[in-house]
């Protein structure tokens, strides 16, 4: 048999979000195309004279009737299909303007986020059906002996920085303390809309119903599979290529990246830089965040090089 060289696609594609931040436009693909019959966001193949942005305004146009207002990168995913490898090249649209339908005569539908999941889609879509649903802020916290103070900067985090994505960190904590903790740091969570990721063993969550586990590099490497099933996250701590590989092989829902700068707190650990973050970005198969000396103040750089944020310590546990 010849070899034969796979079609390489190009797509670009919408996120497109509700006024109020809490529903998705989805649309249905028609049963006669590929992946016929399942759920897409909305978008289609570049033309090749065109960018990302400017062929996603093109097919909002022609599918859905709206022109986009306002759109940030969400997450770049390459995926190969059995006779394609695709780019799909994903945009959150926070604002546009007429009132989108399905123009060619697909079913176009607005989902709360955590209803997402209920729809079948392409495979390549599990890695952006988790962008969409992550904010582009993870607080990590620091350590804090006092229970009062470990409090009382995590309410302020969630009140005034409005954090919607917690891992609370604690390496010097014995067990039973610190699953005490988590157990109110969660209540605090809940109460205002966030998700709280416990750092450590797995099974860690036998005890303190969190949405998720947070794996160090080290974890993440011993593991030969995702360690809980699907309806909690897994995120995990990665320096390198290898690293990012092994977050893919085994469905992590997102990682961080670290360290982008050289911080105070890993002084002799040489930093990736923005350059070197974008290549390792570019081909991780799920959401990643920027980590080491960032603030709030780099998260559109972070979106701009293909990350989902940024995460730190310093700027929110103030
Ligand atoms: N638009 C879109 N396409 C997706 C998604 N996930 C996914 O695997 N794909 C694949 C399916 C298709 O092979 C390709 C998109 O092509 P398309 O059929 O929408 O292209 P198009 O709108 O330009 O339509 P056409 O003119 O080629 O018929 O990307 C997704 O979420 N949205
Ligand atoms: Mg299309």
């Amino acid at each position: 048999m010849n070899a034969m060289v796979k079609r390489r696609v190009h797509v670009a594609a919408a996120a497109i979000i509700s006024a109020d931040g809490r529903e998705v436009l989805i649309a249905r693909r028609p049963s006669n195309v590929d992946h016929g019959g399942l759920w897409e966001f909305p978008g289609g193949k570049l033309a090749p004279y065109e960018t990302g942005l400017g062929g996603l305004k093109r097919e909002l146009h022609e599918e859905l009737g709206v022109e986009i207002r306002c759109a940030q990168p969400l997450i770049r995913i390459h995926h190969e299909y059995a006779e394609k490898h695709i780019l799909l090249d994903v945009w959150q649209v926070h604002a546009f303007s007429g009132e989108p339908f399905g123009r060619e005569g697909q079913a176009v539908r607005w989902v709360p986020m955590e209803e997402l999941v209920k729809y079948p889609f392409p495979a390549a879509n599990l890695p952006i059906l988790r962008a969409v649903m992550l904010p582009t802020e993870y607080l990590i916290t620091g350590d804090e002996d006092d229970e009062n103070h470990f409090l009382e900067r995590l309410e302020r985090a969630l009140t005034e920085d409005r954090v919607k994505l917690v891992q609370y960190r604690d390496k010097a904590l014995e067990e039973a303390t610190y699953l005490a903790r988590a157990e109110k740091a969660l209540a605090l969570c809940r109460q205002h809309g966030a998700r709280l990721l416990l750092n450590g063993n797995p099974a860690l969550l036998e005890h303190v119903d969190a949405d998720g586990i947070h794996l160090t590099s080290e974890r993440l490497m011993s593991l030969e599979r995702r360690p809980i099933n699907d309806g909690k996250w897994v995120s995990a701590s990665t320096h390198d290529r290898e690293q990012l590989r092994q977050a893919g092989r085994i469905g992590c829902d997102f990682v961080t990246l670290s360290p982008l700068r050289t911080t105070p707190s890993h002084p002799q650990v040489a930093p990736i830089g923005w350059h070197e973050f974008q290549q390792l970005v570019e081909h991780a198969a799920m959401p990643v965040f920027a980590l080491g000396g960032m603030t709030r103040h780099d998260a559109d750089h972070a979106r701009g090089v293909g990350a989902q944020g940024i995460a730190s310590i310093r700027d929110f546990w103030r």
